[in-house]
């Protein structure tokens, strides 16, 4: 299937990359939070644009054909850089480190200026796109993955812009069918609930790889 990739890497190469990898997007993580801060002027402005036009050219130089896509190493460890929630070589990740516990997954992150809605608060699409991930790749974890059939979530109090946790753990397996339940806490108290449904879709079904099963979504 397109956009999973076996790339066999050795160690010391990859956590050079690894290394890079964060750094720049970290950089660049930077540079979206000071743009929406600042209160700089025109010439300001300008000469910025003429320093960020120039950093992409560089980047442009040599450039994968399309999305990062899901490469795994013979061992079976997988990569996800470009992932929304997870990657580490995308900037508009929060990004989001996983803690996977026996029983349940955890992460704790700092959502700043750059993932508002209301005034102050944190955008719900952005809570509901990190307990997409969270829950799924709790899922993932526990050895029943899927991709996203459903996810209701509800927020029962508004989440303030700084650090918030989300947990997550499998409530229960019917057939291709994982069901798991998630929250995010801010200052000591939910905010926001989830549960998803994670189906193993059709094609991930029978005789595949035991690789190719457990990409099935991201993790
Ligand atoms: C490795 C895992 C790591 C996971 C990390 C995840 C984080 C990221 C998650 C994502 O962003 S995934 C991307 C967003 N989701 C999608 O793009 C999914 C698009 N939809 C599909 O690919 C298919 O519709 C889907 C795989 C969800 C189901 O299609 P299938 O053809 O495999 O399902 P099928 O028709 O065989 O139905 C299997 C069961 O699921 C039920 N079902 C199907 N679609 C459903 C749905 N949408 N919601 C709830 N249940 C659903 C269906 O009724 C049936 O129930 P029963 O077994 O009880 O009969």
């Amino acid at each position: 299937m397109s956009g999973y990739i076996q790339e066999d890497i050795a160690p010391e190469e990859l956590a050079q990359r690894s290394e890079l990898a964060s750094s720049i997007a970290g950089s660049v993580r930077e540079l979206i939070e000071a743009t929406v801060r600042t209160e700089v002027g025109a010439s300001d402005i300008a000469e910025a644009r003429r320093l960020i036009e120039a950093a992409t050219e560089i980047l442009r130089k040599d450039q994968l054909p399309g999305a990062y896509g899901i490469r795994f190493n013979s061992d079976g460890s997988k990569r996800s850089w470009g992932n929304a929630v997870l990657g580490r070589r995308n900037p508009i990740a929060p990004p989001v480190v996983l803690h996977h516990e026996p029983d349940h997954t955890w992460t704790e992150v700092e959502l700043g200026p750059a993932y508002e809605g209301p005034a102050g608060l944190v955008h719900g699409g952005v809570l509901a796109l990190i307990l997409d991930q969270l829950l799924g790749s709790t899922a993932e974890f526990q050895g029943v993955p899927g991709m996203t059939g459903t996810l209701n979530v509800r927020y029962r109090r508004a989440t303030p812009l700084g650090q918030i946790r989300g947990e997550a753990r499998v409530d229960r397996v019917e057939g291709v069918k994982t069901f798991v339940r998630g929250t995010i806490t801010s200052a000591g108290e939910v905010s926001a609930e989830a549960e998803g449904i994670f189906i193993l879709p059709k094609w991930a079904r029978g005789e595949v790889s035991d690789v190719l099963r457990k990409s099935v979504g991201e993790g």
